[in-house]
C-alpha cells in the first residue's frame, strides 16, 4: 500500500453526490488521508464547472497535491480541470486506465464518472490510482513537454 498520505480534495456535480461520499469515507476510513471536500454538498442540479474549477485551482497552486473530482460521465470534469496549468486530470473508468494515468501520466486528478461505474469499481480505481507509481524516465520528459506550453 502506498504511504503516501497527502491529502486530497474532492468535489463533484449532483450525478456523483453519492459516489463523492462514499469515496470519503473510504479515504479516510481505509488510507487514513484526509479530505477537503470541495461540494456540492446535496443532490439538487449545479452546473460541474462550479466545483471542477474548485479542485482543479487547488491542485494547479499546490494547496492540493491531488485531487478527486467526479459527475455523471466524468468527461465534463476532465474538460475543466485540464485547462489548468500543472494539472494532469485523468477520467478512469477502468481499472488499466487507472493504472497507467499513474505509470506514465502521474495523473494528479483522478475522475470518474458515477452514472458509468458502479462504486466497488470506484474504489479500486481509487487504490489503482493511489497506489501506483510513476514510472518517470521517459515520461517524465514528456509530462514536461505540455506542463510547460501555456495556453494556445
Ligand atoms: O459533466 C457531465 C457531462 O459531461 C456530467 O455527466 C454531468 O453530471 C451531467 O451533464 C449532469 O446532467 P443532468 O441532466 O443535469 O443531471
Amino acid at each position: 500500500m502506498s504511504e503516501n498520505k497527502a491529502p486530497v480534495i474532492i468535489g463533484s456535480d449532483h450525478a456523483a453526490y453519492w459516489l463523492k461520499e462514499k469515496i470519503k469515507s473510504y479515504l479516510t476510513e481505509k488510507y487514513g488521508i484526509s479530505v477537503e471536500d470541495a461540494g456540492t454538498y446535496g443532490e439538487d442540479s449545479v452546473d460541474y464547472p462550479d466545483f471542477g474549477i474548485k479542485v482543479s485551482d487547488a491542485v494547479s497552486t499546490g494547496r492540493f497535491e491531488r485531487g478527486i473530482l467526479l459527475c455523471g460521465t466524468g468527461i465534463g470534469m476532465s474538460m475543466v480541470a485540464n485547462k489548468f496549468s500543472h494539472v494532469r486530470a485523468a477520467l478512469c473508468n477502468d481499472l488499466f486506465s487507472a493504472m497507467m494515468s499513474k505509470q506514465h501520466n502521474n495523473a494528479n486528478i483522478l475522475v470518474m464518472g458515477a452514472r458509468v461505474i458502479g462504486d466497488i469499481l470506484a474504489m479500486k480505481i481509487v487504490d489503482t490510482w493511489l497506489e501506483t507509481p510513476f514510472e518517470g524516465g521517459r515520461h517524465q520528459a514528456r509530462l514536461e513537454k505540455f506542463d510547460s506550453m501555456g495556453r494556445h
